[in-house]
């Protein structure tokens, strides 16, 4: 059984790595997987099932084998030079929402940028909940922004997104309402370290942040300070141990922290929140 086979990679996620193969191997949603259970496979179709699982079996992980994740429930394709998105950045989403809805702006006209965007996780999650508003994104990296192109069209958000290459927001004009960011911030001599399936899998440009993993943060947070308006929000990922720095860096641009950072579900504070004083 290729539950049983993908054990040693898996673990306990062995059972839907398993279903998540089959599924993309033979072209079937959970419905029709079910509907499906007792069939026997061609010998092209177990072939097709061979190929994927010998692919997770080296190592790769799932959702590279199948090119994409789900996140925030959105299903978006990813790229060679796209991170994997993680759960942990949904904390992103929910303190964003979560300042824009208590200050009772969230079906405004807002305008909000998110730098470093990669497959556009963290912007069309937003765009798919705040109505009205427009999303600028950025990326380094043209593959990137043409993965997260894709992603608006097949989700129906493309006509509320704009694509900027550039680094973080120096090819952005203002006001924002909202800045976003889930940047590079391992520290450069952490990632030969750090687990193979993010290490050979996920770009280094998506994780690379410096000597002491925070230099995307330095460039960010003045350029973003300097694009917010009046009273708008600046929240951004950061990794285990870094969140005290970079509220510090926040402070330091003339920015009010919003509360306490935002913890995700392993408890560790993961997402940072300042704003600029309202006038
Ligand atoms: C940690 S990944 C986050 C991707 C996505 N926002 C997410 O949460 O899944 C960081 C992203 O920043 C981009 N990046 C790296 N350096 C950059 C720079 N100087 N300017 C803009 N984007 C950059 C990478 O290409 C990558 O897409």
């Amino acid at each position: 059984m290729l539950a049983a086979r993908l054990n040693a990679v898996s673990g306990h996620d062995a059972a839907l790595d398993a279903r998540l193969l089959v599924g993309a191997a033979l072209g079937l949603d959970l419905t029709g997987m079910v509907a499906g259970a007792k069939r026997i496979l061609t010998r092209d179709e177990a072939d097709r099932v061979e190929a994927l699982a010998r692919r997770r079996l080296a190592g790769e992980p799932v959702a590279r084998v199948l090119g994409m994740k789900e996140f925030w429930a959105l299903p978006l394709h990813l790229s060679a030079a796209t991170l994997v998105p993680r759960p942990d950045t949904e904390t992103v989403v929910e303190r964003a929402l979560e300042l824009l809805r208590a200050d009772g702006a969230a079906d405004r006209a807002l305008r909000i940028a998110d730098l470093g965007t990669g497959s556009g996780a963290i912007l069309l999650a937003l765009l798919s909940e705040l109505r009205h508003a427009h999303g600028f994104a950025t990326d380094i990296s043209a593959e990137a922004l043409e993965t997260a192109s894709r992603n608006a069209t097949e989700l129906g958000l493309a006509d509320r997104t704009t694509w900027i290459q550039c680094d973080y927001a120096s090819g952005l004009t203002g006001a924002f309402d909202l800045i976003v960011s889930n940047p590079p911030y391992i520290p450069s001599a952490d990632i030969a370290g750090l687990d193979i399936e993010v290490r050979a899998h996920d770009p280094h440009a998506a994780l690379d942040g410096g000597a002491d993993g925070l230099d995307a943060y330095r460039a960010l947070i003045s350029q973003s300070a300097g694009l917010l308006s009046s009273g708008g929000f600046l929240v951004v990922e950061v990794g285990q141990g870094q969140s005290g720095d970079v509220e510090a860096l926040m402070t330091a641009s003339g920015l009010s922290p919003t509360g306490p950072p935002r913890t995700d579900l392993g408890g560790i504070p993961r997402a940072v929140s300042a704003r600029r004083p309202p006038r």
